[in-house]
């Protein structure tokens, strides 16, 4: 509420100030060439007076109380005027620099005429102004010789100063003028004195050097410096020695090349300064407003923004509070632990020939990187040979060999802590980097080995592969993933849909329904537990992803974020179908499980989803126990490039989902591996407790919450649909709806229906093809959208009736 009658109050004054704007006299194009040209020929004719006034001046001063007598003849080349104007501007103003005001007139009738940017040619006077005083007042010294040079005021203005600060301090006052002039107007420094004073300095060396070896040259080669002689000796060279022309045509360009040189230096500078002309040209262009964009300004003036959140405007994002603090947070350095950890690592390697040069420790939460410098020589796959060794030397678990750290140079060799530190959700969740984020959808996962808190966005993933044994973390996992995303998105900005086959892990945010979950229209639980369901609830978000590909595609849009925007801004209108998009999360836990059950018919929505969903912000999540091949085949890995691995029993495990070893070498309890395509990231995930996960749960079901949760469109599976026949009892169910809403529309277009109904491209098809049976719109016609043959609802109604 706050926020509107800020919004309100800042309309009102904003409304005032438009219409002072408005009265600014604006000319055609036409009017701008006549008073263009008439500013032009003022010009021209002013400078023409003021140039005869230097000659004729005195010869028409006499005549000049005249003024204005027809009869009289005056001999400035601009007559009676002429001479007056020029009286006025020379001799009784400015003197000699008031010629720059006759160019000031004439460049503004350029820019009137052409159109060119008033702001450029306000700067022109403004200068043009402070030149003609400053040089008036220079001139001012000379008065008393000739009085036109500085003018009455020039002179005034410099006896002014005179009398107050002196000849010198005028002087100097002038002089500080010019100085502040360069510096401002053309961006001298003192380093471009410095740099001229070095390069007249190098000049004049180069030239007594010149000027030496000249000398030299002369004192060997005797009456060189004639000219004569010269043509003489080259008539006689040339034939002599090949070789001599090539040295002298080498020395004579070069000469020539440095000119180049500084003429290309020169011309690059008078683009760059010339170059944000051009920028301002564009923008311009830019500026140019469709009528739609005018109106969406005049919404969002008088509206403000669309906002999302405003239906439920006082919901609360739960606070920090809810997450548990723990005692054994933050890392404590046992010493001891590191050196012992050291010495072994040393001595391991110097038993297999393998010496080092230094060795540093980063300390994580769960593990401790020791990073190795080998000494030169030392082939890298030898260390990584001896993983096993080093680990059973160290007598620990966990041990995983980074050979070497990408980008670093090092080798790395990660040991598990004796005792290793929970990263609770509370202080990722609190971190700066998860508070402060811009991101669309982010994730607080954990910590890195370096203790950072690890954030990313769920948006740029776009998809994410989960896998572990049981018992290592990622039920975990996915709650930290939820809980990330509770405590940054209104409900209006993200919808979860869950499939949950164990029936246990997510139950909990059941309670968070109608705040933040998306379901199926018929569907009682928001939680899919059931394997049928699951399969219509994927074909309804394919549909879904369909409908909003639709929706962009008549937005001219490329993503939902643009979407979103344009929205937002009101450039779109409601009534065209368009609606402010959520992001919609699918998180399936138990993923084997899934494809188990119902192979291909799980496998085929859920590769459309990940290939083609990420534009229009459908993010899925898959976790899985067991990551085969059978069930993370090759078509839905090639779709999740963002993959997390926590421990799992082999290694053939962490190769499929990885594409390498690693998470075999985990210590499990949320102790991960993450890759986006590229490097392995180790972290550990933060730890979030169901009894937490219940307090956020039940703090935001408490809350005002929608009717219902998120609606995804319906699906009718191929068996449900009905085929084209005229018989009224096999018709759809939303037969009627569809019918009242193409005839208030009078547009028979199965995108209409699929938009207002939330239906699938087929589904909406065959009730139009009932539509036209039932006599209520036309033929295909091609592209075109179908004819209406109903004209109202009345005659709708008289229609329907008669056929029963
Ligand atoms: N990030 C973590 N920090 C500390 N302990 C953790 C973490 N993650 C998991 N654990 C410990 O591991 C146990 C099992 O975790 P979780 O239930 O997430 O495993 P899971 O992989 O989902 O197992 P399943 O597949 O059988 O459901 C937790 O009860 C907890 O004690």
């Amino acid at each position: 509420m706050a926020k509107r009658t800020t919004k309100k109050k800042s309309t009102i004054k904003a409304k005032p100030k438009a219409k002072l704007k408005r009265p600014s006299f604006k000319l055609s194009n036409q009017q701008k060439l006549i008073f263009g040209s008439l500013l032009i020929i003022l010009g021209v004719l002013l400078f023409i007076s003021f140039l005869s006034f230097i000659f004729t001046g005195k010869e028409d001063q006499s005549i000049l109380s005249t003024f204005p007598e027809r009869s009289t003849e005056y001999k400035n080349w601009a007559s009676q005027l002429g001479a007056k104007v020029s009286e006025f501007f020379i001799t009784k103003g400015f003197g000699i620099p008031s010629f720059i005001f006759s160019g000031l007139i004439f460049l503004s009738g350029i820019y009137v005429t052409l159109n060119l940017k008033k702001a450029k040619l306000r700067k022109h006077w403004i200068w043009g102004t402070l030149i003609i005083i400053w040089l008036s007042i220079f001139f001012g010294f000379f008065s008393h010789k000739y009085d036109i040079l500085g003018g009455t005021i020039g002179f005034e203005m410099n006896h002014f100063f005179q009398d107050y600060i002196g000849k010198i301090g005028t002087a100097l006052l002038l002089l500080f003028g010019l100085i502040s002039y360069l510096a401002i107007r053309f961006k001298v420094t003192g380093d471009t004195f410095a740099n001229l004073f070095k390069s007249a300095k190098h000049d004049l060396k180069t030239d007594l050097q010149s000027k030496d070896s000249s000398n030299n040259t002369d004192a060997i080669v005797d009456n060189s410096h004639s000219e004569e002689a010269e043509a003489i000796k080259s008539a006689f060279e040339v034939p002599l020695d090949k070789t001599e022309p090539t040295i002298s045509n080498h020395s004579k360009p070069q000469p020539k090349a440095e000119h180049l040189k500084m003429e290309v230096a020169e011309k690059s500078e008078e683009e760059t300064i010339e170059e944000p002309e051009l920028k301002i040209e564009v923008e311009e262009a830019k500026e140019e407003k469709s009528e739609t964009d005018n109106l969406a300004d005049k919404l969002v003036e008088d509206f403000g923004q669309f906002d999302p959140t405003l239906e439920l405007s006082n919901y609360q994002f739960p606070p920090l509070d809810l997450l548990k603090k723990y005692d054994n947070e933050g890392i404590s350095i046992d010493q001891e632990e590191l050196e012992e950890n050291k010495n072994r690592i040393v001595e391991t390697l110097l038993n297999y020939k393998i010496g080092i040069n230094s060795i540093k420790a980063t300390i994580g939460p769960t593990v401790t990187l020791y990073e190795i410098v080998p000494e030169a020589g030392i082939r890298i796959s030898k260390i990584k040979n001896l993983e096993d060794d080093i680990a059973l030397s160290l007598a620990a678990l966990g041990i995983r060999i980074i050979a070497p750290i990408p980008g670093k140079g090092t080798i790395g060799i990660e040991v598990p802590n004796k005792n290793s530190t929970i990263v609770s959700m509370r202080s990722v969740i609190a971190s700066q980097k998860f508070q402060q984020s811009k991101m669309q959808l982010p994730i607080a996962f954990g910590k890195t080995i370096s203790n950072e808190t690890f954030v990313v966005d769920l948006a740029k993933m776009p998809h994410m592969l989960m896998a572990g044994a049981t018992g290592q973390g990622k039920s975990v996992g996915l709650n930290a993933v939820l809980t990330s995303l509770l405590y940054k998105k209104h409900p209006a900005e993200v919808k979860f849909v869950l499939v949950d086959p164990k029936k246990v892990e997510l139950t909990l945010f059941n309670k968070i329904e109608r705040h933040y979950l998306a379901k199926l229209p018929d569907s009682e639980d928001a939680i899919i537990t059931d394997n049928t369901k699951v399969i219509n609830t994927l074909n309804s978000l394919c549909i879904e992803m369909d409908n909003r590909y639709e929706m962009l595609k008549n937005a001219f849009c490329r993503n939902i974020a643009e979407y979103n925007k344009k929205f937002k801004a009101r450039k779109l209108n409601p009534n065209d179908g368009h609606q402010f998009l959520p992001y919609i999360v699918l998180v399936v836990d138990e993923f084997a499980d899934l494809i188990m059950t119902a192979g291909k018919e799980v496998e085929t929505p859920i590769a459309r989803l990940a290939q083609l969903a990420r534009a229009i912000g459908i993010h899925l999540i898959i976790a899985t126990q067991r990551p085969s091949v059978n069930v993370i085949t090759g078509i839905i890995k090639a779709n999740f490039p963002a993959r997390i691995a926590f421990r799992v029993t082999s290694k053939i495990d962490s190769r499929t989902i990885l594409d390498g070893s690693g998470a075999d070498q985990l210590i499990g309890r949320g102790d991960m591996l993450y890759t986006q395509g590229n490097d392995l990231i180790r972290i550990q995930c933060a730890f979030v407790d169901t009894p937490e996960v219940e307090k956020i749960t039940e703090f935001i079901g408490s809350q005002k919450a929608y009717p219902d949760a998120h609606l995804l469109p319906e699906y009718v599976g191929e068996e449900g649909g009905t085929n084209l026949d005229i018989d009224i009892s096999d018709r759809d169910k939303l037969f009627r709806e569809a019918a009242e809403i193409i005839v208030t529309a009078q547009q028979g277009s199965a995108s209409l229906l699929q938009r207002k109904l939330k239906l699938g491209y087929n589904r909406a098809g065959r009730i139009i093809d009932q539509l036209e049976a039932a006599g209520i719109v036309g033929n295909f016609e091609g592209s075109k959208a179908r004819q209406v043959l109903v004209p109202d609802l009345a005659a709708l109604d008289q229609l329907l009736e008669n056929e029963i």
